[in-house]
Parts: C-alpha cells; structure tokens; sequence
C-alpha cells in the first residue's frame, strides 16, 4: 500500500511519522517549501533503525513521488490565527485544494481522498466536486478528532481511561458541531445517564471550542498530534479494512433529510473508503441541531471561489 500526504507542516510530518511508524505502507510527502519534505523525511528514514520500520518514506516538491498512491491525505494550506475562524481560510485554502486534487488524481486515478485542510467540511465538498469520484472515495477529518477532545475531557470529568469512552460528535466541524451525549457511551453507559444537563453543557462547549481552546494557548500554530493521530486511525480503518464505524466529513444522498452537503456524520470504513453511512435514531431536537449545523456549512459552501 502507498499513502501520499500533501502539506508537510505540522499536521502532515507529524502524520507521515505515524504512519511510517505502523510500517503497513510506503508513504510519499509533499509540499511547496523547496529542501522541507525532503530534510523531514530523510530526518525519519534515520530513525529506522531504532524504530524498526521496514516501509520506504519520500519526500519532494513535485508530485511524481505520489504516483500510485492507494490513499491521499490532503493536509497542504493555512491554518487559522488566534481569533480567527476555520471558514475565513476557505478563499485562500480552496485554491490550493483545487491544485491539490488535480495533481495527484491525474498521478493516482485509483486513490481515495482524506482532507483535512479547513474549512474541512466545504473544503471535502470541494475536492468531490473537482475530483469527480464517488461519495465513498472522498471524505474528511472532523468526528474523529472532536471526538477525541470530548473523550478526554469526559475522562477527566470521570476519572475513567479516555479509552473506555466511545464518542458520538456529528455535524460541522466548527461553531455548529453537536456533541450527542445519548449516543457517547462510557464503558457500556450513554453519557446523558452519567452527568447532568449542566456538566454535558459544559463538556459539550469546551468540545466545539477545542480547536480554538489550543490555537489560543499556542498562539502561532493550531492542533497537530490529535488531528495527525486521527487521521491515521481514520487510514487504519481504511488499510485493514476494518469496518470501523467512525465520524467523519461524508457527502449526505438523502441520510438525515440532508443532501448535497457534507457534515459529520458516522461511516463504516473500510478498503474503498466509506462503505456505509450509518443513520441513529436521533430525536427531533438532536436532528433539528444536527440540520442547523448542515446549513452552517452550506453556507461556507456558498463562499467557495467560483
Ligand atoms: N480537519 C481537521 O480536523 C483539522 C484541520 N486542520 C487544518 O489542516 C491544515 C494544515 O494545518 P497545519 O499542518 O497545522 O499547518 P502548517 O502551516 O503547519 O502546514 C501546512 C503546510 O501546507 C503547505 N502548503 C501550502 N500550500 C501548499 C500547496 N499548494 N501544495 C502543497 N503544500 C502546500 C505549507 O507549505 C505548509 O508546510 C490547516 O488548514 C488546518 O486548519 C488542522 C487540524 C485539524
Ligand atoms: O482549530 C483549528 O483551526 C484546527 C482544527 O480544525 C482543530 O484542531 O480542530
């Protein structure tokens, strides 16, 4: 197997690091800052030794090195400042999604596509659009990693391990995204059965901000080993076939009512991508929530550069 990530900053290096360091694919780097893939990559192969990995690592500025990949982790683009939110990157990172998707879907026509560059949800409708695949080759980072924020924040609420939670956070990844206490499970018990209105509130809303919560404590970069080690759950999932069910940024046909918009929403996964869209049992007030985080992104969508 063959995984090319795109963008070499802080989330890509730090994702081809864990993947290199599963050993399961070669894993070719990109990006446009000439000697960066390339010192970061000979940087890893020289920790082979010690780590034992058996698989190749290369990295480059031209994309010929991603020729044949089976998944592209599309992580090239601008992260947000302080203060700023995810959707006022989507003119500026919309353009370098575009050039991304051409240049390596014309070197990996069989590829599947995870993005992670923000606004991820518009930016995952956008790279359907150019890409012109199928709903299950191409989908994006969101539950995964709100749901590993609220996971730990849970854990820390009940002194339990943050692997004893299995999360349920759905919808945009940003302001809109609902956590679903009913549907996160500790250790065999719905959340909404453990803590009271008020402590869900509270772990809700420190899960929506917990992108800008470290933004605002780094200050110059944004998360990185959260995101890189959901992504890589994400192609774990991908690479055994698994069948995981996993939140993530999928194009919705008719699931939830909602159609021709991405949102957050739980997926088997699988070698080929998604292989299901799973529908809960939400009641009216978690869907009606759900819908307004659906609209939320359309109205991202509707900013794309044309
Ligand atoms: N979906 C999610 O949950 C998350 C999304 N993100 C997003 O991922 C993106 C990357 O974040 P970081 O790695 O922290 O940023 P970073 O600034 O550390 O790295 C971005 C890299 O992309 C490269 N790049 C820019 N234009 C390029 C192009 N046309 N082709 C190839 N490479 C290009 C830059 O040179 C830079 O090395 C941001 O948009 C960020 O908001 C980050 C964390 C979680
Ligand atoms: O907060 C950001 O801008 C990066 C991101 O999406 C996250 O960490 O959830």
């Amino acid at each position: 197997m063959k995984i090319t990530v795109v963008g070499a900053g802080n989330v890509g290096a730090t994702l081809a690091q864990r993947l290199i360091e599963k050993n399961f694919a070669d894993v070719a780097l990109v990006d446009v800052i000439e000697g960066i893939p390339q010192g970061k990559t000979l940087d890893m192969r020289q920790s082979a030794n010690m780590i034992g990995f058996t698989h190749k690592i290369v990295g480059s500025n031209s994309y010929d090195v991603t020729s044949g990949s089976d998944i592209v982790v599309i992580t090239a683009g601008i992260a947000r400042k302080p203060g700023m939110s995810r959707d006022e990157l989507v003119g500026i990172n919309a353009k370098i999604v575009r050039e991304v998707i051409e240049k390596s879907l014309a070197l990996s026509p069989h590829a599947m596509f995870i993005i992670v560059t923000n606004p991820v949800d518009t930016m995952t409708y956008l790279a359907l659009k150019v890409s012109n695949l199928p709903r299950d080759r191409v989908f994006g980072l969101s539950g995964v990693l709100d749901g590993g924020r609220l996971a730990a924040f849970v854990a820390e609420e009940l002194n339990v391990n943050a692997s004893d939670v299995t999360p349920c956070v759905m919808g945009e990844h940003g302001g809109s995204m609902v956590v679903y206490p009913r549907f996160t499970i500790v250790n065999g018990k719905p959340l909404s059965e453990l803590v009271d209105d008020s402590k869900q509130k509270t772990l809700a809303e420190r899960t929506v901000n917990g992108g800008a919560e470290i933004v605002s404590i780094m200050k110059t970069s944004s998360a990185f080993y959260a995101p890189s080690a959901s992504v890589a759950h994400m192609v774990s999932a991908v690479a055994t076939d698994s069948g995981m069910i996993m939140n993530c940024a999928a194009l919705l046909d008719g699931e939830y009512g909602l159609s021709d918009v991405v949102i957050g929403v739980p997926v088997e996964l699988g070698r080929g991508g998604i292989k299901k869209i799973v529908e809960l049992p939400l009641n009216a007030e978690e869907l009606a929530a759900l819908k307004v985080s659906a609209e939320a992104v359309r109205k991202t969508i509707s900013a794309l550069p044309k």
